[in-house]
């Protein structure tokens, strides 16, 4: 999967602060590559993190970093976030985008970790492994005490089945345990293939043995094992938790073992970490790990190289691979509108000079080809150029959308086959006031990027260099007059089209010129009889 992410290449260093335990094999790839510093410092306090964030360039964290707000805003220079891991809910998210900053994170290197890590909690809980070494160490031999219920033949119930979720679907099956699993993106055929059941979750949690959650957390699945979710379980049910602390409500969880109906728990994560202390680890019946899912030789090695090529990536200016505040797209659909990025970017600017209202909507069209694909990194690009004549480089692809939004700018995308005649056509149209400006755009094989349509006129520019568009009146001697007016500014015209709505009617001059024309320059144009609007682009 991969999609785009921008970043101008830097003279200087980027400097990379990494916050948490990263393994060294993994960090090979960042220390060969060239023009990046890195900064490790581990174990910071609040204050030291965030002066620490204040120069860098880039930050890899795993869990153990409360990336908030308040840290994405003390960070002056911060590009790139890496979670070198699955899990991005310790990180303010909508922060990161509101600034522009690309969240990535490394979503593989771990599933293999954090689903035998599930097996080993079911299995010691089911067999009360870590009670029995405790009572071994403090000199018991206690066999009566720690007697367990086998795996196989019980119904292992699973919430999540996505990349961790399927794994321990497949283990478990090897313990000849039934599966049955939710997920609102199982279907049956799938469920199938993989010889487990696909049921609601209620159905889930009413039929299971042991339950085992696998899912995010967000606000859908917060305390989505709560205590009604406990009264609807089958008596003596166990329950593993490896995703994240929050999906369960710890104190619906602990008086469900109170009171017997819960025969026991694994967690591995809670809701607050480092989670020393907890009422929950005074029951007998409940077995811990701090946080350790992720925690192997390969898992570390894995993730921290994946996360790594993916800062290197973004700081050379290359599309990340891994993306999680923009769309991710697959290698083919990135290929196939990958040299169309710019040229969207270019009919958002074209566009934003067109007028100086407001603009209240956007609507970008895409036909032909591309109509197959998913554009929405080109609608991004659109907008970026759409906004930089007001934001200038504070907008990016990553906060492009937010932005829009912020200003109640309604977005939307349109496919259609019909290219009019192009391969492919890329339409940007926009209300400013009550006016609706549109410019249209594409790649000519052997020739590149084109602008060719203007509101209602057809066209043939490069949308590169300095752009002159000038509305007048379709008469004798205009087109002579602007020629005579900018050969006596010294401006050279590099090419020029003239498109009319009819003999005599409005008319527009699409000129390229070979230096920016200035204000005044403006000024003596409009002076010319019959010429309407005079409209500068700079590409
Ligand atoms: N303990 C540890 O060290 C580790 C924990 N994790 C955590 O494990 C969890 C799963 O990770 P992956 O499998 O890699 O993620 P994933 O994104 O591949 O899978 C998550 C699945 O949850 C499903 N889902 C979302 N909302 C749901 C709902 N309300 N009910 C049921 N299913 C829902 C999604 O459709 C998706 O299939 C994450 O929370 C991750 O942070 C991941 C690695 C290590
Ligand atoms: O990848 C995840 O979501 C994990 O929970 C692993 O966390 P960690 O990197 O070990 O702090």
């Amino acid at each position: 999967m991969s999609a785009i992410a921008e970043a101008k290449p830097e003279t200087k260093n980027a400097v990379l602060l990494i916050t948490d335990p990263l393994s060294e094999d993994g960090l090979q790839p960042l220390r060969a590559a060239e023009g990046i510093e890195l900064d490790i410092c581990t174990g910071l306090t609040r204050e030291e993190l965030l002066g620490a964030v204040k120069t860098a360039d880039a930050l890899i964290v795993r869990s153990g970093t409360q990336v908030t707000r308040e840290v994405i805003e003390a960070a002056d220079s911060l590009k790139i976030i890496g979670r070198a891991g699955v899990g991005v809910d310790n990180i303010d998210l909508e922060a990161a985008t509101e600034r522009g900053i690309i969240v990535v994170n490394a979503p593989d290197g771990n599933t293999n970790s954090a689903a035998e890590h599930t097996i080993a909690m079911m299995t010691s809980l089911a067999r009360n492994i870590p009670q029995a070494h405790r009572s071994l160490l403090e000199g018991k031999w206690d066999r009566k005490a720690f007697v367990g219920v086998e795996l196989k033949d019980k119904t292992l119930g699973i919430v999540g089945l996505g990349r961790i979720g399927a794994e321990v679907a497949r283990r478990a099956k090897g313990q000849r345990m039934n599966v049955i699993a939710f997920d609102p993106f199982l279907t049956e055929e799938r469920a199938k293939e993989m010889g487990i059941s696909a049921g609601t979750f209620e159905e889930v949690i009413r039929a299971a043995d042991f339950i085992t959650v696998h899912t995010p957390l967000m606000k859908e699945t917060r305390h989505l094992l709560n205590a009604g979710a406990f009264e609807k379980m089958k008596d003596g049910v166990r329950i593993v938790n490896c995703a994240r602390g929050g999906i369960i409500d710890e104190g619906a969880l602990y008086e469900a073992v109170k009171a017997g109906k819960v025969a026991g728990a694994a967690l591995d994560v809670m809701e607050s970490e480092p989670f020393t202390g907890h009422r929950l680890l005074e029951l007998p019946q409940v077995i811990a790990t701090p946080h350790l899912g992720a925690s192997t030789i390969e898992a570390q090695e894995s993730v921290a190289i994946d996360v790594g090529r993916d800062v290197i990536r973004f700081l050379s200016g290359e599309p990340v691979k891994n993306p999680v505040n923009l769309p991710s797209l697959s290698k083919e659909a990135l290929a196939k509108i990958e040299p169309f990025f710019n040229l969207a970017e270019s009919l958002g600017t074209f566009l934003s000079r067109l007028s100086d209202q407001p603009v209240t909507e956007v609507s970008v069209k895409y036909a032909g080809e591309l109509a197959d694909y998913d554009v929405r990194p080109l609608t991004r690009n659109a907008l970026k150029g759409l906004l930089k004549r007001n934001l200038g480089s504070h907008v990016n692809d990553v906060n492009a959308k937010f932005l829009a939004d912020s200003f109640q700018i309604n977005v939307s995308e349109h496919k259609t086959a019909n290219s009019k005649g192009f391969q492919q056509l890329i339409t940007v149209e926009a209300k400013t006031g009550e006016v609706f400006h549109r410019v249209s755009g594409t790649l000519l094989n052997g020739f590149g990027a084109r602008i060719v349509k203007v509101d209602d006129y057809a066209v043939d520019v490069s949308p590169e260099g300095h752009l002159l568009l000038i509305r007048h009146k379709d008469q004798p001697g205009a087109i002579g007059r602007v020629g005579m007016l900018l050969a006596e500014e010294n401006i050279n015209i590099a090419t020029m089209q003239v498109g009319r709505s009819e003999a005599g009617g409005d008319a527009i001059m699409m000129l390229t010129v070979d230096n920016e024309v200035q204000p005044e320059e403006v000024g003596r144009l409009l002076e010319i009889d019959d010429i309407y609007a005079v409209r500068t682009v700079d590409l």
